[in-house]
């Protein structure tokens, strides 16, 4: 049940305070503005405590708010109703209970809620929990859970998952099979709000990223121009002497023909290399948290951006 509109979320001057006149109050969301286009995946990240799960439950409809504007595919979710929470898929931070039940009867279970579900036996091999199907829910360890979650989440045919930091706890592997099915979900026009921690995930994820920091949106952008191109400006680096040096700039290649101008005999420049911000520098810079003074070495990085020169 498509509708023409074409924001699945639509967030303004979301407030939510947390506490009492007597233990005091904490604005967890301060005024928050969100926009998600449909068929877009965008990943919010921020600092622990920084209003991303409280402002994902307030869009689920599981968290009242204090004030703003909420849209989540067209209705506001505390006055919407079964028909739109049909509409919508839900993995939390938190595994639901498990219990006696096999992954395959609490999957079927819960498809059963929704009007057209997909296929349980498919989507429990599409989180890779196939060989799982039979096992009872209680015995899956933990991120055999997170993917069981997973499943829970999907089974519906949403056509907007909220997934809330899912890949905590899944092994390497587990977690880029985790990515190539959110790709194709998003392939088959699911829209996905995702929250993480994992940096490498956003740039591998995300359309579009948020950065939350103290219940507010700081800056949004694609994981390749997040913070804009003066945050990207490469950094050369090389050992002086003992001493670590670092210069930005536009033009690295002049500073290379300078040091190597004026290297030692045997032309080598010490421990120079040449790097550019990766998206975990600018988040980290974003959020206030300059890494060892934006100072990457050869040995710190390991991105596909850098380059090493020596
Ligand atoms: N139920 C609650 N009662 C009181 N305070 C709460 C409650 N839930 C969250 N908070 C507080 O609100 C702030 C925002 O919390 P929230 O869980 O939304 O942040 P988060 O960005 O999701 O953090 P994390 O990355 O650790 O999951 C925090 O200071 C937290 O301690």
């Amino acid at each position: 049940m498509q509708t023409s509109d074409p924001l699945a979320v639509q967030v303004r001057g979301l407030r939510k305070r947390y506490g009492s006149a007597r233990a005091g109050f904490k604005d967890a969301v301060a005024g928050l503005d969100l926009d998600v286009s449909r068929g877009e995946i965008v990943a919010v990240l921020g600092p622990n405590g920084a209003g991303k799960t409280t402002t994902v439950e307030v869009l689920e409809g599981f968290r009242d708010r204090d004030d703003g504007e909420v849209r989540v595919l067209g209705e506001d979710p505390r006055l919407a109703g079964r028909a739109w929470r049909a509409r919508i898929g839900v993995v939390m931070q938190d595994s639901r209970d498990m219990n006696e039940l096999t992954v395959l009867e609490k999957v079927r279970a819960t498809a059963a809620s929704y009007p057209d579900p997909r296929d349980p036996a498919e989507v429990i091999a599409s989180v890779g929990l196939a060989e799982k199907a039979r096992a009872r829910t209680r015995g899956l360890s933990g991120g055999q859970r997170r993917r069981l979650d997973v499943a829970l989440g999907i089974v519906g045919r949403p056509e907007l998952l909220f997934l809330d930091e899912p890949t905590t706890g899944f092994d390497p592997q587990a977690r880029r099979s985790f990515w190539d099915l959110v790709t194709s979900l998003r392939d088959d026009g699911t829209t996905i709000l995702l929250t993480t921690h994992y940096l490498d995930e956003a740039a591998q994820l995300a359309d579009r990223v948020v950065v939350v920091r103290d219940g507010v949106v700081v800056a949004t952008g694609t994981p390749e121009t997040l913070g804009g191109p003066e945050a990207r400006t490469p950094v050369v680096a090389w050992d002086d002497g003992g001493v670590r040096r670092t210069e930005r700039t536009d033009r690295p290649t002049a500073i290379v023909a300078r040091l190597i101008a004026t290297a030692g005999p045997d032309g080598e420049v010490p421990g120079l290399s040449i790097t550019r911000p990766t998206l975990e520098d600018v988040y980290l810079s974003l959020i206030g948290e300059h890494p060892a003074d934006h100072t990457p070495t050869a040995e710190a990085r390991t991105d596909d951006d850098s380059v090493e020169v020596a």
